[in-house]
Parts: C-alpha cells; sequence; structure tokens
C-alpha cells in the first residue's frame, strides 16, 4: 500500500477536526452537562497527543469546600499586582482581610507573564454547575485560575515559578492585611461558630519608633535588631534555630513599654497576641494558645512578675508593702486587677500555669510551630524575675526603658507642639531633667505637654512641664530629708541606703 502524501494527510487531519468541531458545537448546544463533561474529558485527552502547551488550575475551594484554598488566595493576590498594568477588566474589592481596596483579575480576563524567559499566560474563570432539580441551592460557581505554558519549560514552571508566584502572593496578602490583636481573656469571648482559644479586634494602635521618647541610638539598635531579625529566615534555618526571639522590656510605669510593643508591631507589620497568663487554666491550654497563634506575630506577656511567682505557683495576693513607693503600689494595682479579671471569668479552678510550662511555652519544640515570631515580655521588676526564664537565648534581648531624658523630651516637644527647633524653655528644662532627682516619666511628660484648651500654646504647655519637673525634684529631696531622718543620720550607710532608694526609681 502507497502511504498517503503530506497534502493528502493534511486533508485529511483537516476534515477530521472540522467535523470534531461540528461535532463539539452541537454537544455543546444541545447536550446535558453531565454528557458534555464526559466527551470533554476525552477530547482533552485526544487533543493532548497534538497541542505542546501545558495548563495547571488552581481552584478556590478544595475538596471540603469550607475553607478558601490558600494557593488560589495567593495566586490571586500576585496577579493583582502583576497584573493590573496590562489587564483590562480589574475588579476592586474590600476583602475581609484588608483596609483598602484590593483590585484582582476580572472573569475571564487573559494577562501575560514572564519567568526566566518563558512566557505564561494566566486565565480567570469559573465553571458554573447546575442546580439539581428541586434543590434549594443555587447553582454553584467554581471560580479557577489558569496558567498556560509551553512544555519545553515544564519543569521550571513547575518547580520554581509556581513557588514564586505563591511566595510573592504571600507577601502581597501579608501587606495588604489587616493586622489583629488577639486575647485569651475570658472577658473578651463570645460565641463563634469555629471555637478558637483567642478572639481578636482589628490592631490599630498609631505608635512608631518615631513618636516614641527614646534615645536615638537606642532607638537605631532595637529598629536595626527587629529588622535583621525578619529578614533572617534562611539564617536562623541554617543554624537550626527556631526563627524567633524574645525581648524583655523593663523599667518604671509609664516608660513606654507598651507603646513600644505597639510600635515593634507597626514596624514588622505583625499580628499581636496578647497573652493573658492568669487565664490561662494550665500548662496544657498554654501549649493550645501557642498552637493557634499565627506567624509573623508577636506574642505579649505584660507585667510578667505579677503573673507567675518562681516557684511557678500563682501569686496569693499583692503584699502591700512601703505605700510611700509609687511604683510598688501600681505593682500591686496591677495584680489586683488581674485577680479580679480572673475571678470575672467565673472560672472557679485555679491556674496551674508553672515555670516550667512557660520556659516550654518560649523554647519547648512547640515554640518552632509557626515561624518568624517575637516573644516579649514586660516588668516593672526586672531583679524579681527567674534568671532562667530572662537568660540570653531565651529573652535574646533585654532593653530597658527608663526616665526621659532631654532628647527624649525633644521628640515629644515635636509630636505634641510642633516645636522642632531649640526653644527658650528647653534650657531650663534640660538643666532640671538633668539633675539627679529629677526623675519624671515619659508618660507624665506627654501628659504635660497635651494641651488642655485650645487656647494651650507652646509656652504654656513648656511652663506646666517645668512646675512637674520643679515639683518631682523638691519631692525627691523631701523623700531623702525623711529617709536620713529616719536613719538618724546614721553615717557609714548613707551611701547604700541611697542606692537602694535610686535602685527601686530605676533611676
Ligand atoms: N517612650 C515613650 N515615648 C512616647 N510616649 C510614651 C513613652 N512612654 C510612655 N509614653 C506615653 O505614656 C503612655 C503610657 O505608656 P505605656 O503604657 O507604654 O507605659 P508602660 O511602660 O507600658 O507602663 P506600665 O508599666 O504601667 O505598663 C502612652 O500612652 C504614651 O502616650
Ligand atoms: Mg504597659
Amino acid at each position: 500500500m502507497v502511504p498517503p502524501t503530506m497534502t493528502e494527510m493534511w486533508t485529511t487531519m483537516g476534515s477530521t477536526l472540522a467535523s470534531f468541531m461540528f461535532i463539539w458545537a452541537i454537544i455543546r448546544q444541545y447536550c446535558p452537562y453531565e454528557v458534555r463533561r464526559y466527551f470533554e474529558k476525552y477530547t482533552n485527552r485526544i487533543m493532548g497527543c497534538f497541542y505542546p502547551y501545558i495548563k495547571i488550575s488552581i481552584h478556590e475551594f478544595t475538596g471540603d469546600r469550607l475553607k478558601r484554598s490558600e494557593a488560589y488566595a495567593a495566586v490571586e493576590a500576585y496577579l493583582s499586582v502583576n497584573s493590573s498594568k496590562t489587564a483590562k477588566r480589574l475588579k476592586a474589592e474590600m476583602t475581609r482581610d484588608s483596609n483598602n481596596l484590593v483590585l484582582s483579575m476580572d472573569e475571564y480576563e487573559r494577562v501575560t507573564d514572564e519567568f526566566r524567559g518563558a512566557k505564561i499566560w494566566w486565565v480567570s474563570s469559573k465553571v458554573v454547575s447546575p442546580s439539581r432539580p428541586m434543590s434549594y441551592y443555587p447553582e454553584q460557581e467554581k471560580r479557577y485560575y489558569r496558567l498556560t505554558f509551553h512544555k519545553r519549560y515544564r519543569e521550571m514552571i513547575t518547580e520554581k515559578y509556581l513557588e514564586h508566584v505563591v511566595r510573592e502572593g504571600k507577601e502581597i496578602r501579608m501587606r495588604n492585611r489587616q493586622r489583629k490583636l488577639y486575647t485569651n481573656s475570658p472577658g473578651y469571648k463570645w460565641p463563634s461558630f469555629k471555637q478558637t482559644m483567642w478572639s481578636h479586634i482589628v490592631f490599630e494602635h498609631p505608635a512608631t519608633f518615631e513618636t516614641m521618647a527614646l534615645e536615638p541610638e537606642k532607638k537605631q539598635e532595637i529598629i536595626e535588631d527587629l529588622l535583621t531579625f525578619s529578614k533572617s529566615k534562611d539564617f536562623y534555618a541554617r543554624i537550626g534555630k527556631a526563627w524567633k526571639r524574645g525581648y524583655l522590656l523593663y523599667g518604671p510605669p509609664g516608660t513606654g513599654k507598651s507603646t513600644m510593643i505597639a510600635a515593634m508591631a507597626n514596624l514588622l507589620n505583625y499580628d499581636v497576641y496578647d497573652l493573658e497568663l492568669t487565664a490561662v487554666k494550665d500548662n496544657t491550654e498554654l501549649r493550645k494558645l501557642l498552637i493557634e497563634t499565627t506567624s509573623k506575630s508577636i506574642i505579649v506577656i505584660e507585667d510578667i512578675d505579677c503573673s507567675l511567682d518562681l516557684t511557678g505557683q500563682r501569686k496569693k495576693k499583692a503584699e502591700k508593702s512601703s505605700s510611700d513607693d509609687e511604683i510598688e503600689k501600681e505593682k500591686s494595682d496591677k495584680e489586683i486587677s488581674r485577680k479580679e479579671a480572673k475571678e470575672d471569668s467565673n472560672n472557679s479552678s485555679s491556674s496551674k500555669v508553672t515555670l516550667s510550662g512557660l520556659l516550654n511555652f518560649i523554647d519547648g519544640l512547640w515554640s518552632a510551630c509557626g515561624g518568624e515570631r517575637l516573644i516579649v515580655f514586660t516588668t516593672n521588676y526586672v531583679e524579681k524575675l527567674d534568671p532562667a526564664l530572662i537568660r540570653r537565648g531565651r529573652m535574646d534581648k533585654h532593653i530597658e526603658l527608663s526616665y526621659c531624658s532631654f532628647k527624649g523630651f525633644k521628640v515629644l516637644a515635636k509630636n505634641y507642639l510642633r516645636v522642632e527647633d531649640h526653644h527658650p524653655m528647653f534650657d531650663t528644662i534640660q538643666r532640671l531633667m538633668e539633675e539627679e532627682d529629677t526623675n519624671i516619666t515619659p508618660a507624665d511628660v506627654a501628659e504635660n505637654l497635651m494641651p488642655k484648651s485650645p487656647s494651650d500654646d507652646a509656652e504654656k504647655c513648656l511652663t506646666s512641664l517645668i512646675q512637674a519637673l520643679q515639683e518631682t525634684k523638691d519631692e525627691a529631696a523631701k523623700r531623702k530629708a525623711e529617709e536620713l531622718k529616719k536613719d538618724g543620720g546614721g553615717g557609714g550607710d548613707d551611701d547604700d541606703d541611697e542606692h537602694e532608694l535610686v535602685k527601686g526609681k530605676y533611676c
């Protein structure tokens, strides 16, 4: 038998294709959905033999249909940025996790992308499955993105390009999302469909490092430390350490510990988990809470000294010591309010979180889950904490926040009064602030710089601050005189006593 010529072969193929297209058009027009799907399946197989392109679909909902596919969300975010320059039809939506309008490709829109010399075609589409007869449910739309590329790029696309798309997409989503402030405090719990251990609200604290009254060098050092941490994924993997870092913020009340946590979260774009230890039943519950936290977050335990004592037992009741000492008073207030919060929770069983449970929380095996996390403890009394709790490796960086310095005051003057240059009253303020006994917290400085009426100008606020500084100085002098009197002017011990007094005030 003579083999067909090229022309005969093309003619035969052409007519076969034409008949095939004709049959396909009739099927699309008249056949029920199931028959169409069946036919499609086999035609795709036949076409696959001649067609040099590969298609990959990413569907919005996977098997269980309840949870949106993370891959789909990442592709959507990736294309929202990469397609917005070329796509002609875009849709704008306000998603649940974002503050702004988010653009994405409209349905049936096509865009092209390039990766290492390969061209990739993306299309957004959907399959509409008809509603079943006698069913209450309307027809279902199953959205998907499909990418098409030449088969010679198969390995590169499946191994490198898709990874690149998902990674970039996740980063874009992270940047656009609304950040959250979580709490495990029982008072904030409300019934939810999925019972989680954390409840949350949108995190909208305006504090930044720029607005913080802090020595510029110290501020820069902290910022650099945080940024280095957030970019060190590969470094942590290389040295075999979980990607997390502990910060201990200590200092007197009103020196900006909580404010700094907000500034950290804003700098790194992290969520905040405010862990109320007194509301945690036991170590198991603590571990569950940890597992539920997500990556890119700060886990905060405020006033750690009030939550746990050195033996791991709960503190009974704030013991009243020197009523003169205002820091001590503040601390007891905190303990009492925590105790009250605990009683409010209607949880009669006492908490049994132990020190070892907490250490496990910080650096046990479970602490590595999730990755990219900061753990921050705050305290007014660093010397009362168990050294094991705050040793380097657990609390890697210890930051002391102390009384307001003149440089710190200048930041506040700029923020509150818009006074950036040297003001004639600054000299007096500097002199008073640099005196040994004039300890004033940034919170007190801020309060004095706050205009109390529309007519209050910078002079008035600065005068009020000078007055407050003077009063602090006088009070300190009076207290010192009383101490001396109490000790009967006893010669050699004076220095030690003074040292204790100063230490108690975090000077
Ligand atoms: N370093 C600072 N820079 C700017 N503002 C500050 C600073 N410290 C305190 N403030 C102001 O004082 C207020 C109280 O500060 P913050 O709550 O951060 O203190 P804290 O150290 O957490 O106190 P506490 O030990 O009682 O929890 C803040 O709302 C902020 O306005
Ligand atoms: Mg605080």
